[in-house]
């Protein structure tokens, strides 16, 4: 039997990701072992109230509310408790003690991520956030890492569960705004605060990490253009069905060029569009996610998966979760008739363009 070293983990929330984080490195513990060269040891899992019912597979042993003595003993620190205090305190606590952290808090990340990112760099550890943006899609190291020698021109994207899940409801079952999120909610999709989904706050957040990433600069999340689907009505939802469309909540980052000055910017916004029912994009259903790349020299690149809540190994014959076609082209997702919008496809951009 191998002998690892062992690498102690402390576990910062245990709702819909962390619990299935801890169940994850309780489950697969050897394998694990043999792929990280390390032994992972949950050392314990911070919550906020000790008797709140959870799932079995949680060991009650491990839960604490003493989240500042379980990080100090840490040599990895995973945060999923959402919000912005005490989870930017206690980030900055864990790098600050020398912990590696793994976070999937966007909000914090969109908000503060400079100052995290600075500590961790002064104090030379790692701060990963794959989980920030796309739920279970891996973009964030595709934008950091791979595409680093290529010049992405435009992100086009589905990056927030819950909204779309409501408007697929809608869409799908005619189901009222109101129904569809509360089920959302209940399958664990919508932030604590779930207007942060509804308002586009959320995917706004996402807009501004991967634009900061795509384009090698720093997008203020206060910059991104935003608007959510509280007004959509399912009159809207039907009357884009009988045109042929379906409306959806899209995320776009793009590179502008203003031809007076040649000054390059970055315009990234969120807002409902009418997205053509030919398109991927309009197949893109229930709390999935999708984000299309494209890039100068790899061309378009769509990247599709779980975008919220707990991954569930589809059941045969589910028919509403099938993947859009691979190696898609451009999106022409148009705007919703009664509140106009400028196709993602073109250039001009009809919002505040943030500066590069
Ligand atoms: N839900 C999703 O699909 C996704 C969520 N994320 C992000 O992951 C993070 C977690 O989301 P999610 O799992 O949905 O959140 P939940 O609300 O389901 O769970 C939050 C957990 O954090 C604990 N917690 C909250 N505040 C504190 C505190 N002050 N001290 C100690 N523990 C605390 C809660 O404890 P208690 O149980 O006692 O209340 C709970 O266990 C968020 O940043 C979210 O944006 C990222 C990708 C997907
Ligand atoms: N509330 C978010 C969760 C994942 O980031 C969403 O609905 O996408």
């Amino acid at each position: 039997m191998i002998e690892y070293r062992t690498l102690s983990i402390a576990l910062l929330g245990a709702g819909s990701v962390g619990g299935q984080v801890a169940s994850l490195l309780l489950q697969h513990g050897d394998e694990l072992a043999a792929r990280a060269g390390a032994r992972l040891t949950l050392a314990g899992i911070a919550v906020r109230d000790l008797d709140a019912p959870r799932p079995e597979r949680i060991p009650r042993e491990l839960l604490t509310t003493d989240a500042r003595e379980l990080i100090l003993g840490a040599d990895i620190v995973i945060e999923l408790m959402g919000g912005i205090e005490p989870a930017r305190e206690y980030i900055l606590l864990a790098l600050g003690s020398g912990a590696d952290v793994i976070t999937g808090n966007k909000a914090l990340l969109a908000n503060h991520g400079q100052e995290l990112f600075d500590l961790a760099e002064q104090v030379g550890a790692q701060l990963y956030y794959e989980a920030a943006v796309g739920g279970a899609i891996p973009i964030i190291r595709p934008l950091r890492d791979s595409l680093a020698g290529d010049r992405v021109e435009r992100i086009l994207g589905i990056v927030n569960g819950t909204t779309n899940f409501v408007l697929d409801r809608m869409d799908s079952a005619g189901e009222d705004f109101a129904t569809a999120l509360a089920a959302a909610r209940r399958l664990g999709y919508a932030e604590a605060d779930p207007s942060g989904d509804i308002e586009g706050y959320d995917a706004a957040q996402k807009a501004a990490i991967l634009a900061s990433l795509a384009f090698h600069t720093r997008v203020p999340v206060e910059a991104v253009y935003r608007e959510g689907i509280a007004g959509i009505t399912l009159d809207d939802v039907e009357s884009a069905r009988k045109a042929g469309y379906v409306v959806k909540l899209l995320a776009i980052c793009e590179r502008l060029l203003d031809p007076a000055t040649g000054m390059e910017g970055v315009s990234a916004r969120v807002y409902p569009a009418l997205v053509s029912r030919e398109h991927p994009l309009a197949a893109v259903r229930g709390a999935n996610n999708a984000v299309f790349v494209e890039a100068e020299a790899a061309g378009n690149l769509m990247f599709y998966g779980a975008g919220a809540g707990e991954w569930r190994r589809p059941r045969p014959c589910s028919a509403t979760s099938s993947p859009p076609p691979a190696g898609t082209s451009q999106a022409d997702p148009a705007s919703p008739s009664r509140r106009r919008r400028t196709c993602p496809c073109s250039t001009s951009a009809a919002s505040r363009p943030s500066t590069a």
